[in-house]
């Protein structure tokens, strides 16, 4: 049998209207639902026959809404679930004018639809408005599904109807009765994934747990691969998978078929034996405590409530705004938890007034074109209260249901940073961030943070999705010791880098602990005269190009460069060559870096004379310690972007290390902004100095079963990314899954700066644009294994690199290569 892909709606009917709540209880609207759905010619699933069931039926929203609109006039069933309003949770209320009762004509039940409002806008929008309800006769449910097989032209089989135990329905109606506005999303999200084990588990005969329709074209799509709906509500509710003795095989594709095959890539025991993870305890400690409370049937709302939404890298779900105000002040977290409490207390009471009985939610999950509608983001970005000042970061935004990285990429950029982000989140277990990078650490510190959380996906996703975590990319922050040292801050306000050497090993459990509070870093490094390549082109080539093209002004030796001339036109007269520049920085480099050189004495001045600072203790005892180095010859911690590029010389010579150049070209000496970065095409690939502030506080010479930072070098990733991936993978404590299919899609920000979303097939006959991309690209340069390059790139004489300099270049970066090599325990082919 063919499962259909259309989302799901969850239908669920009300528990008894009484606190003490009798999960075995069986209400008589579940049993004329479920009568209903017999009566129907639905099959159904509930195999002891006792009416112990309430139905799921799977059908699309719109086309729901449709139906409902079509029946109004039949049957006085209500249509008005505003869709137009709606995106991810935030729905709408709709006018009381339009609600009203309907008799039914089965089973005597007459059934109420009531939408819920999450509506974020609205600061007291803690209650379900009953005003918004809307009323749907059992009658109708059945007629409308029957309409809705068909109108999707399917065979009666392909809807499957599957039962729920009611007592469960109970308990999440229950929940949702204590809590309706806060903790409806969660349990909805729960259900419906229930709701697909269970269509998937009884249409197979296999052992599959899940299956997914292929769209025709959507089968390279990388993104497929977050669409997986494998989660763990089926082990957060207690529900046992129906072939226990399969040992979970990890995300499979059955490519044979036109459908994906999923299985669940963990189970409970992945997470025993997988204590790198840094939440572990409370994603089990979850778990467990929610079996245990369903399976006893005599939690409290409250207990469960936190267990649900509480889950990884997740805040508890906040409190509304109004609720708040009846908290004690608190502008902490903590503040949540009286929210919590205070909430439930009124809402306990309201709850029984309730005439809650049918709950309509859809979910769009399994259409992989519609993927940034499957995650649901916060529904509010929260930038309109940002200001730069300290004193509005105090008063931060409460962070409930919001859900903090687990891993940062750090950089370094032009490295393949976009290929390893994407490839990292297409783990099933990964949900990727609302873009790649956030640059939260480096450009947008002063806004809130829930301001930074606000850009992964909700608790609610998490949950929806079985995911375990999420992360970011920015390659903004490997350069940056004020950044390692805000990352560390941020996360644990106990951090100081000298914490492990505080008083021995108590110093160092503490340090411990700290660290696992921190999102994970990884760190990805090239051959350094690639990459120094590729940051020319980028921040270099291709901005001045497409500035010289605009006419806007540039001038040289006062005379305006006309606009609208070909590339090769402004190669040729108004760029250095890659050499050009890399020579002049080199010789920056080379005084700025030496043993006692520039860079050192500015470092310690920065650092070493401050006890205050941050790194003040690391820079006095590196700079005394005599081991630091691999050859003794390279100096100790260097804060290598500040410390070697000396400030402007004047408007046209931006780096007084361009002084020669801009004397010799005149024509060449842009008066461009933002070609800051080509200050340091070779610096930033001297990595071992940035590494080495972010592993000052990310490793630890004596922890060795405690590696915070992880680095991998892009030629591996290039030559064989499957075991790149899982080595990363195992790094950060997840399942692991296999990335053939993700990796082998192609490479991401190929050739200069394509977007970090745009994908370059490897083989260029695969992919029709990657031919016109190139030829639209004829400046590049000689390329090693881990680049695109193409003949016509390598032909490019800005490119061209002297036999000597080339060598100059590689005797250069050679002490700090084997340094960063010795840092990061591995080498890189370079
Ligand atoms: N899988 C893989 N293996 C090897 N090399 C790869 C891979 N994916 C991307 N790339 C190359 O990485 C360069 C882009 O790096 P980033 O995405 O980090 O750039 S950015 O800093 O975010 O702008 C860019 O380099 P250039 O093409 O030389 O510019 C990409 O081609």
């Amino acid at each position: 049998m063919r499962v259909k892909t259309i989302p799901p709606i969850v239908i669920m009917t009300s528990p008894p209207p009484s606190e003490s709540f009798d999960f075995s209880h069986d209400n008589d609207e579940i049993a004329a639902f479920s009568a209903l759905v017999r009566s129907s010619s639905l099959p159904t699933d509930d195999d002891d026959n006792d009416g112990d069931a309430a139905s799921l039926i799977s059908v699309d929203d719109e086309r729901l809404h449709q139906l409902l609109v079509a029946h109004h006039d039949d049957d006085g069933t209500i249509a008005s679930l505003d869709t137009d309003n709606r995106e991810g949770s935030d729905w709408r209320h709709n006018s009381s004018d339009d609600a009203h009762v309907v008799n039914d004509d089965c089973g005597g039940a007459s059934i109420t639809v009531t939408e819920p409002t999450l509506d974020d806008d609205d600061d007291d929008h803690d209650d379900v408005n009953e005003d918004a309800s809307f009323l749907l006769s059992p009658t109708s449910v059945r007629r409308h599904a029957q309409s809705l097989i068909k109108s999707n032209n399917t065979k009666d089989n392909d809807v499957v109807v599957n039962p729920l135990p009611s007592r469960l329905l109970h308990f999440i109606l229950h929940k949702l009765q204590t809590n309706p506005v806060l903790s409806i999303s969660t349990f909805c999200m729960g259900v419906i994934s229930v709701c697909i084990w269970a269509i998937s588990s009884s249409s197979s005969s296999s052992n599959n747990l899940f299956r997914v329709s292929k769209s025709s074209n959507s089968c390279d799509d990388i993104r497929l691969h977050k669409t997986y709906p494998a989660f763990p509500a089926e082990v957060l509710l207690g529900i046992t998978a129906p072939h226990e003795s399969d040992k979970p095989i990890h995300g499979v594709s059955d490519q044979s078929q036109n459908s994906v095959v999923v299985k669940p890539p963990y189970t409970i025991t992945d997470f025993q034996y997988n204590k790198s993870l840094t939440y572990w305890d409370e994603v089990v400690g979850a778990i467990a405590q929610t079996q245990r409370n369903i399976a006893s049937y005599a939690s409290s709302a409250e207990e469960v409530w936190t267990n649900l939404t509480t889950w990884g890298p997740c805040y508890p779900r906040a409190i509304t705004h109004h609720h708040r105000n009846h908290q004690r002040s608190s502008n902490n977290n903590d503040g949540d938890d009286d929210d919590r409490h205070q909430y439930l207390r009124i809402n306990r009471k309201k709850g029984l007034d309730h005439n809650w009985t049918y709950i309509v939610q859809t979910f769009n999950s399994y259409n992989p074109s519609s993927l940034d509608e499957n995650i649901i983001y916060p529904t509010e970005r929260i930038s309109n209260q940002c200001t730069s000042s300290s004193s509005t970061k105090r008063q931060e935004p409460p962070l409930g249901g919001l859900c903090r990285p687990s891993f940062l990429i750090i950089g370094q950029g032009k490295c393949g940073t976009s290929s390893l982000y994407h490839y990292l989140t297409g783990h099933p277990r990964i949900l990727p961030a609302k873009e790649k990078q956030i640059d939260y650490f480096n450009y947008h510190r002063a806004m809130p943070l829930s301001w930074y959380y606000s850009h992964f996906p909700t608790i609610e996703s998490f949950l929806g999705r079985g995911a375990l975590m999420t992360g970011e990319a920015s390659p903004g922050y490997m350069p940056y010791p004020y950044v390692v040292e805000a990352v560390a801050q941020q996360f644990s306000s106990n951090w100081k880098p000298s914490a492990a050497n505080d008083d021995g090993l108590k110093g160092l459990e503490k340090w411990k602990a700290i660290v696992r509070s921190l999102p994970k870093i990884i760190a990805i490094v090239r051959n350094p005269i690639e990459r120094a390549k590729s940051s020319y082109k980028y921040n270099y080539v291709d901005p001045a190009i497409t500035k010289l093209r605009s006419g806007s002004g540039i001038t040289v030796q006062g005379k305006r460069i006309p606009g609208k001339k070909s590339d090769a036109y402004y190669r040729t007269n108004h760029l250095f060559s890659f050499e050009e520049l890399a020579y002049a920085e080199l010789i920056v480099l080379k005084e700025c870096l030496k043993l006692g050189g520039s860079g050192e004495r500015w470092t310690y001045d920065e650092f070493g004379k401050r006890p205050a600072a941050f790194f003040y203790e690391s820079v006095r005892r590196r700079s005394n310690s005599t081991s630091t180095t691999s050859d003794s010859t390279t100096p100790p911690l260097i804060y290598l972007d500040e410390a070697c590029y000396t400030a402007s010389k004047s408007k046209a010579v931006p780096r007084t290390q361009w002084n020669d150049l801009a004397t010799e070209h005149p024509n060449k000496t842009l008066t461009l902004p933002n070609l800051h970065l080509v200050q340091s095409i070779l610096g930033r690939g001297v990595y071992t100095f940035p590494l080495e502030w972010w592993y000052e506080v990310f490793s630890h010479v004596a922890v060795r079963d405690l590696d915070h930072i992880h680095v991998v070098c892009t030629e591996d990733m290039a030559d064989t990314p499957e075991s790149t991936m899982e080595n990363v993978t195992n790094f950060l404590g997840l399942p692991d899954f296999d990335f053939t299919n993700v990796t082998s899609v192609g490479r991401y920000n190929v050739g200069g700066h394509r977007g970090y979303d745009t994908i370059t097939k490897l083989h260029p006959d695969d992919d029709e644009n990657h031919g016109a991309a190139m030829s639209e690209d004829p400046l590049s340069f000689p390329h090693d294994e881990s680049s695109s390059g193409t003949a016509d790139e390598e032909d490019d004489p800005l490119l061209t690199i002297s036999d000597s300099f080339l060598n100059e270049l590689i005797h250069f970066y050679q002490p700090y290569n084997e340094r960063l090599f010795q840092l990061i325990g591995k080498r890189c082919p370079w």
